[in-house]
């Protein structure tokens, strides 16, 4: 019997284990009978996270266990006019969240944007890293590693490029303490975000550096990637996509559109976002990017964890003839339009508004498109909140759209 409840039944009498229902079921009758195993233990009703509009099996490769979905109200603020490396002319940029006044707000940069000719936006680096810790026993051992390493980059290139048609290694940065040595591996993934491609790429290089040297593998990832956590070396030397977006924005629009003065969003910038996050040791130099950058990534499927890397953004604000200019650069956006939850249909469609769904020609333009849309969406919520601050109408704003 396949139906839901007996599978319920068998798993409660121990004769199926709760992760290997799809191998008795189609993935959507798996998952209501875990709903229904869920619900008789709990107590809760699961109507609305049963009542999802995609096939389960399309989501296979994006989690297990499944038993639904959370669904996440989407919008669209814009159209934003961009002048992109990759990405170019009028675009909606589709924002996922629960964060009332937030689409409001973005809505108002872009609109703002627009008034003043559009915003420009550029990929400046780009490298998906992964650095593996080994072993070693002493500082002999972890300098004749780091010389190795030095010496046999092409070596440890082939090995790499073996397992992808797409990833290209691009260096590999040597970090050594005492009898640790880490191995900063940095690769092109192109229009993937990459880390499964660059973790099982450095494995097998890890294996040719444990052939030919004395270095033991520890882990593949020594933290010094460094992947989902804050961290300095993200801020300074980027991982993903360094991207920077900005616009000028004539003094009249800044007075009519957001209620008040270049001067004053420029003060505000220079006390909050600079100030105010150095004396708090923060890595994020800015307002709310992590606002926009959770919201698009949410709407397009990329790995909600990396926001944190995202937030490493810097935004500046200066007077310049009397306009304002104002500029948001995000070190470490990680960001893919191929692999991952980008292929969920929901998160699908909202790479479609975009126009940047799977890969782009040439390989590695849409994932870079991506992160130019983000940054330029971040510009607007950046420019939007700092104006409600400056103009004293942040609790009021939230407190008419949020409550
Ligand atoms: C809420 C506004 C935009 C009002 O701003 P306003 O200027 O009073 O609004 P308006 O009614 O004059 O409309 C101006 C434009 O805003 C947009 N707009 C206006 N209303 C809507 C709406 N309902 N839906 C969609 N778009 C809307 C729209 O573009 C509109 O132009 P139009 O299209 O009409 O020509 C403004 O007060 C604002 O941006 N406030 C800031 C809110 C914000 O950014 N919240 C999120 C961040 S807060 C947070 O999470 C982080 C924090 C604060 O803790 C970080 C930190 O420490 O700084
Ligand atoms: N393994 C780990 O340690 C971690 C994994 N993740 C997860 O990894 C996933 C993302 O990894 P990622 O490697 O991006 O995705 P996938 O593992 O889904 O792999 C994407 C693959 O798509 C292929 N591809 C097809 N067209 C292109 C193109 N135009 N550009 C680039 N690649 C293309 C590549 O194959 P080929 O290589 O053959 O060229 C690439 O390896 C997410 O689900 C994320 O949550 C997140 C953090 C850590």
């Amino acid at each position: 019997m396949t139906d839901a409840a007996s599978l319920a039944d068998r798993v409660r009498e121990g004769e199926l284990r709760l992760h290997e229902l799809e191998a008795h079921a189609d993935a959507d009758t798996a998952a209501e009978a875990r709903r229904l195993l869920v619900e008789s233990q709990s107590g809760a009703s699961l109507d609305s996270v049963g009542n999802y509009g995609f096939p389960a099996e399309a989501a296979d490769t994006a989690i297990e266990n499944m038993v639904g979905a959370i669904q996440v109200p989407m919008g669209v603020a814009g159209p934003v006019e961009i002048d992109g490396g990759s990405v170019d002319g009028e675009k909606y940029l589709p924002l996922a969240t629960t964060e009332g006044a937030l689409l409001a707000s973005v809505n108002r940069g872009c609109s703002v944007i627009n008034s003043a000719g559009g915003a420009t936006a550029r990929v400046l680096k780009s490298g998906m890293t992964r650095a593996p810790v080994f072993r070693v026993d002493d500082v002999a051992e972890a300098e004749a590693l780091v010389s190795w390493a030095r010496e046999n980059f092409q070596t440890l290139k082939d090995a790499a490029e073996e397992t992808t048609n797409h990833g290209e290694l691009l260096d590999v940065t040597p970090y050594a303490v005492g009898n640790s040595v880490f191995l900063r591996f940095r690769y092109d993934t192109k229009d993937a975000m990459g880390m499964n491609m660059v973790t099982i790429a450095t494995e097998a290089a890890c294996q040719v550096i444990e052939e030919e040297t004395t270095a033991s593998l520890v882990a593949v990832s020594g933290n010094l990637c460094t992947d989902k956590k804050p961290a300095a070396i993200n801020a300074v030397e980027g991982r993903g996509r360094s991207v920077t977006a900005d616009v000028r924005i004539p003094r009249e629009i800044v007075e009519d559109r957001l209620h008040t003065t270049p001067e004053a969003i420029a003060e505000l910038n220079t006390r909050k976002n600079l100030i105010g996050s150095a004396k708090a040791a923060s890595f994020g130099f800015n307002a709310h990017v992590a606002n926009v950058v959770a919201a698009m990534f949410l709407a397009t499927g990329q790995d909600e964890a990396q926001v944190v890397e995202g937030a490493n953004a810097i935004t500046t604000a200066e007077v310049q003839d009397g306009d304002l200019y104002v500029s948001v650069s995000i070190a470490s956006l990680e960001v893919g339009t191929v692999g991952g939850g980008t292929k969920l249909p929901t998160q699908s469609e909202g790479l479609g508004i975009l126009g940047v769904r799977g890969g782009g020609d040439p390989a590695g333009s849409n994932a870079d498109a991506l992160a130019e849309a983000i940054a330029v969406g971040s510009l607007a919520g950046e420019l939007s909140l700092l104006s409600a601050l400056a103009s004293r109408n942040l609790s009021s704003a939230h407190a008419e759209l949020g409550r």
